[in-house]
């Protein structure tokens, strides 16, 4: 064809595209105008039946109490149904569909093309669907990344196709505002428009422009574990949190309310924030994993927490990082079991427990409970369950004590005579009275001998002693799990059916054994960088040893090379911090990084100041100086803050709300910028340094470095 009759060929189809799209607007207004409808409907036929109760029952109270408790349910139930899909439909109100695909399914006659939107829309009297939600099975089609042979999974198998065609439809303010027709997935002009622009203040989601590799993670099979390792920028998160959007609205009967989301600090927590609202899922548990730990143990005293413990490392402080290092590593595990093993061993050194002389259980008895009857108990549970036996066995032997003395009173008041009967019988009566009293202090004192060798301390006691500290960290909170677990047989106070791990490159194994055994969770999906963690304690984070950290657990795993956040020129920057470089695909490119060096104070900040008007002008929005840590980032900010608005990141409750930032890069982490202005300290370019890594990939467009030598 010649590129006018192609010309004229894309008018042609723009138009019938904008015809659909009056349509299906239309269709979206009259379904919004019946949900209203049926809205009113359930509120008139509630208040005319309320009316009739109240009359009928007017004199009892307890079934007019009882109906409004029915009511109350009915109505909740009824409204939100109607409300979620009202919410839905006003968002399509703007933009129905993003996309259109067109395919054959094997053995039909006819090809089928459906329209692929942020929910889905079909009318009660049709059978079709008007727009297909992007998390519906068939709609992988459409993220399929080329035409030709393709299938998609169903209940019942699988559905092999052939898609004929594929369409990226742009709808804004409900008009079309383009068309692109696009065979590969990673050229897409819609992509690269996407990846251009500057970024939110917060993480967004992507479903326009998911691609197949992404998109294939997020339909995976909700029964089974998946770790991805991923470059910075690779979509990691993005992937994760709309694998929670994809697993909700085809399971949600069986996960609601039990998929939980673990991330590493607050500021990424608030960071992420908006990712699941926008796909239309707002329930769901996001925590950062101290949160939860600290709720599970019920711990009510201060801890060094995340930026406190990181600074410390990042600082060098030797003791402390050899401490943690031991808290990480196998032999810690093995510590603990020993622990749990000697206190088990302290156990089996038992008296054996006598009433007024008599024996109620022999030692060798109490052993046997420990080693036999209840040794499938954890030993805090099971102690408790050996103590109620015995104190079970206590009560029987005051039973028998009572018994016998009443036994003996009655015999003598029988030989006495009535008048000698009269005369004693309130003596005896007072003897009787004394006894008892003896027999009750005898209990309590044989329970008291029981719960001083039995009764355990607390956990959290226990284990500072074990660790020999007073003051807890972070990396104690699994330890103490771990021996709850062991000792008490703790569960988390909600089970999970699917946990979300993020950022778990920095994940201890502890941490992953108790995750495990308190959510009772079978399947997870866990996303790091093996290149960005903030420790480097052993050669292979835990993440990746997961088949023998749950030895029962099958897990898959899954790289992700091609990073969608920065330009090729700022990765290739990036690269030179790891052992290996990475060749990372390149998916767009952009300006070269630009490297400068400061030797004072004073110049530092002119060439801060002067970075932050040039990256303005440039039209990029949010910056960043990222620092190494804390020590750096304040004595930076006291240079510049009288010169220019920044907003300073010194702690985990900060909220970033766009602009400039002045934030240390472990805050930084999993966060982006359009620009990054990368305080380098050393200068030094040849070593491995996972943190320099980590600064320099938090940049979308601009990269500009100043080394310091040392002078901050
Ligand atoms: N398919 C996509 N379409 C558009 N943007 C995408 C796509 N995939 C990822 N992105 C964008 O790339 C950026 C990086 O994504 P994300 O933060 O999820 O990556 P990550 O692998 O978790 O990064 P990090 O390792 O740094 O934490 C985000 O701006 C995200 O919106």
């Amino acid at each position: 064809m010649k590129n006018e009759e192609i010309n004229e060929q894309k008018q042609v189809e723009f138009l019938v595209e904008k015809k659909k799209l009056d349509e299906t607007l239309e269709i979206i207004n009259s379904e919004i105008l019946n949900y209203i409808e049926r809205r009113k409907y359930i509120t008139d036929y509630i208040r005319d039946y309320r009316q009739k109760v109240v009359e009928d029952y007017k004199d009892d109270e307890d079934a007019i109490i009882e109906y409004f408790d029915h009511e109350r349910f009915v109505k909740e139930e009824a409204y939100k149904t109607i409300d979620k899909k009202l919410k839905e439909l006003t968002i399509l109100k703007e933009s129905p569909y993003f996309g259109k695909v067109t395919f054959e399914e094997e053995g039909e006659e006819y090809p089928e093309t459906l329209y692929i939107g942020r929910f889905g829309v079909t009318r009660e009297q049709d059978l079709e669907p008007i727009i297909i939600d992007w998390r519906a099975p068939v709609a992988s089609l459409f993220y399929h990344g080329s035409l030709g042979k393709a299938s998609y999974d169903v209940p019942k198998g699988v559905v092999d196709t052939e898609i004929l065609g594929r369409r990226q439809l742009i709808v804004k303010k409900a008009q079309l505002k383009g068309m692109f027709d696009s065979a590969i997935d990673v050229k897409d002009e819609i992509l690269q428009m996407v990846l251009s622009s500057n970024t939110n203040e917060k993480l967004k989601d992507v479903i326009m422009t998911l691609q197949q590799e992404q998109d294939k993670i997020i339909r995976m099979d909700r029964n089974k574990t998946i770790v991805v390792n991923g470059v910075a920028g690779s979509g990691k998160t993005t992937i994760a949190l709309h694998r929670v959007a994809y697993l909700l609205y085809n399971y949600r009967k069986q996960l609601e309310n039990k998929v939980l989301i673990l991330g590493p600090n607050a500021v990424f927590m608030e960071y992420i924030s908006q990712v699941l609202p926008s796909l239309g899922e707002t329930g769901v548990k996001q925590e950062t994993f101290t949160n939860y730990a600290i709720e599970e143990i019920g711990l009510d005293e201060s801890i060094i927490e995340f930026n406190e413990f990181i600074e410390k490392i990042l600082s060098g402080d030797e003791a402390f990082i050899k401490d943690v290092q031991r808290k990480y590593s196998d032999k810690f595990i093995n510590e603990l079991d020993e622990y749990v093993e000697q206190l088990e061993n302290n156990y089996l050194d038992v008296p054996t427990v006598k009433f007024f002389d008599k024996e109620v259980i022999s030692a060798e008895e109490i052993k046997e409970y420990f080693q036999k009857h209840y040794a499938y108990m954890p030993l805090f549970r099971r102690s408790q369950r050996i103590k109620r036996v015995i104190f079970e066995k206590i009560r029987e032997k005051r039973d028998e004590e009572v018994r016998i003395l009443n036994k003996e009173i009655a015999e003598e008041k029988k030989s006495l005579s009535k008048d000698e009967l009269l005369l004693q019988e309130s003596n005896i009566d007072f003897k009787r009275k004394i006894r008892i009293r003896e027999i009750i202090r005898e209990v309590m004192d044989t329970k008291n001998r029981i719960s001083e060798w039995i009764d355990n301390e607390d956990i959290v006691s226990l284990y500072k002693k074990f660790a020999k500290i007073e003051r807890l960290s972070i990396a104690d909170l699994s330890p103490i799990l771990y021996l709850m677990i062991k000792l008490d047989g703790k569960k988390a106070k909600n089970t999970m059916r699917h946990v979300i791990i993020d950022e778990a490159q920095d994940y201890s194994k502890l941490q992953f054994i108790v995750v495990k055994e308190l959510t009772d969770c079978k399947n997870f999906t866990i996303v790091g960088d093996s290149n960005q963690r903030l420790f480097k304690f052993s050669e292979v984070p835990a993440m990746l040893d997961l088949d023998n950290i749950w030895n029962e657990t099958k897990v898959e795993k899954l790289n992700l090379n091609k990073s969608y956040r920065s330009t090729y020129e700022i990765m290739d920057y990036a690269n030179k911090y790891l052992k290996e470089e990475k060749i990372v695909p390149i998916v767009r490119s952009g300006k070269a990084v630009e490297v400068t060096s400061a030797s004072s104070g004073e110049e530092l900040s002119s060439k801060i100041i002067s970075e932050i008007e040039k990256i303005n002008k440039e039209g990029l929005e949010s910056i960043a100086i990222i620092t190494r840590d804390a020590d750096q980032l304040n004595r930076v900010h006291s240079l510049i803050k009288d010169k220019v608005h920044i907003a300073k990141f010194d702690n985990e409750y900060v909220i970033y709300n766009g602009g400039t930032v002045i934030i240390p890069s472990y805050f930084a982490k999993g966060l982006e910028f359009d620009a990054v202005i990368m305080l380098d300290s050393d200068g030094n370019d040849s070593n491995e340094d996972l943190i320099k890594y980590i600064i320099s990939t938090r940049a979308l467009h601009s990269l500009k470095v100043i080394k310091l030598s040392n002078i901050i």
